[in-house]
C-alpha cells in the first residue's frame, strides 16, 4: 500500500521509526527503495555530492528539476520528498507557490523540503499547505544559511539558540507542516522539540531520539569524498569503484581485457 505523509503522525505514536534516505539520480533512487527507505528526500545537497559546489548555495530550481525527474523515474510507492533550492522560496510567498508548484507538477514528488522557521518561513510553509502541497520542514543547521552561521555549524548550542530552535520548530508544525527535519543540533535540545510536537522530527546529527533517521545517501554508502563527523559510513563504495575502475584501466593496457 502506497503511505502518504499523514500516516508518519500514526507512525510516530506507535514508536515507529521513520527512514529518510537521500536519491540524486536514477540510480541512487533505485537504490534506496531497493534498502525499503520509508521517504526518499531529492535533498538539495546534490549539489556538493552529485555537483562537486561546496554549498547547497549554487544550486538553481531547474537543476534540481532535472534530477528530481530521474530520480522520480525510479521512485513509485514511497513518498518523494524535493528540497526546495536557495532563492526558490524566500523572496515571496507566490514566488514559494510557483516553485512548489513547479515541482510537484514537473516531478510528481509527494511533497516539498523548506529551509527555517519563524518568522519568515512558517507562513509560507501555510500558504503552500493551503493550496494543497504538503511540507517537509527543517531546522537547526539549514545549509543554505551557511554562511550566516559561518560554517557548518552546530546551532543550539546556548540555551537562547536553543530556544529559538524551538519556537521555530513549533511555528513549523503549527504552519502545517507533516515533518520536520532538525540538523546539527543537541540531542537533549532535539528530544525535548520531539517530545512537544506531534509530528514527527528527522534527526540528522541530532542524537537518538528523534522519530526518525536521515542521511545523505552517498555517506551511508561510503561513496562521498567528505563527510560529516556525524556520518556512518555502513560500506566503502568508493574504494570499491576506484578499484574495480583501476582494475579495468589495467586489464586494457595489459591486453587481457577484452578476451578473444
Ligand atoms: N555528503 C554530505 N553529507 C551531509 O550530511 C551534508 C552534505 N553533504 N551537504 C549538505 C549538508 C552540509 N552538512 C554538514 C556539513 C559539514 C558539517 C561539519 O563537518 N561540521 C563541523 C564544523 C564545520 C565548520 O565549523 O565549518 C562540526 O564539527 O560541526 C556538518 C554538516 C550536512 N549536509
Ligand atoms: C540531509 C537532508 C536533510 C538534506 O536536506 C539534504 O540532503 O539536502
Ligand atoms: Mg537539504
Amino acid at each position: 500500500m502506497v503511505v502518504n505523509v499523514h500516516q508518519f503522525k500514526q507512525w510516530k505514536r506507535d514508536g515507529r521509526a521513520i527512514v529518510v534516505l537521500t536519491a540524486w539520480d536514477y540510480m541512487s533512487g533505485q537504490i534506496v527503495v531497493q534498502a525499503g527507505a520509508d521517504i526518499v528526500l531529492v535533498g538539495d545537497s546534490l549539489a556538493m555530492v552529485a555537483l562537486g559546489y561546496e554549498t547547497t548555495l549554487p544550486l538553481t530550481l531547474e537543476e534540481m528539476l532535472h534530477h528530481a525527474k530521474a530520480v522520480r523515474r525510479a521512485v513509485d510507492r514511497v513518498p518523494l520528498v524535493v528540497d526546495m533550492p536557495f532563492l526558490s522560496y524566500q523572496v515571496s510567498v507566490a514566488g514559494a507557490i510557483h516553485s512548489a508548484g513547479r515541482v510537484l507538477q514537473e516531478t510528481e514528488a509527494t511533497a516539498v523540503k523548506v529551509e527555517g522557521g519563524h518568522p519568515a518561513i512558517a507562513p509560507t510553509i501555510a500558504a503552500l499547505v493551503q493550496v494543497g502541497i504538503p511540507v517537509m520542514g527543517h531546522v537547526g543547521l539549514t545549509p543554505q544559511s551557511v554562511n550566516q552561521f559561518g560554517g557548518f555549524r552546530r546551532q543550539g548550542t546556548s540555551a537562547e539558540s536553543a530556544q529559538r530552535i524551538l519556537e521555530e520548530a513549533k511555528a513549523v508544525e503549527a504552519a502545517g507542516a507533516f515533518c520536520i527535519v532538525l540538523e546539527h543540533i543537541p540531542a537533549e535540545l532535539a528530544q525535548q522539540i520531539s517530545q512537544t510536537l506531534t509530528i514527527p522530527t528527522i534527526g540528522i546529527g541530532a542524537g537518538a531520539h528523534c522519530d526518525g533517521q536521515v542521511l545523505v545517501t552517498a555517506d551511508v554508502l561510503g561513496l562521498s569524498s567528505w563527510q560529516p563527523k556525524f556520518a556512518k559510513a555502513y560500506g566503502n563504495l568508493r574504494q570499491s569503484a576506484i578499484d574495480a575502475a583501476h582494475q579495468f584501466c589495467e586489464e586494457v593496457r595489459t591486453r587481457r581485457f577484452p578476451n578473444p
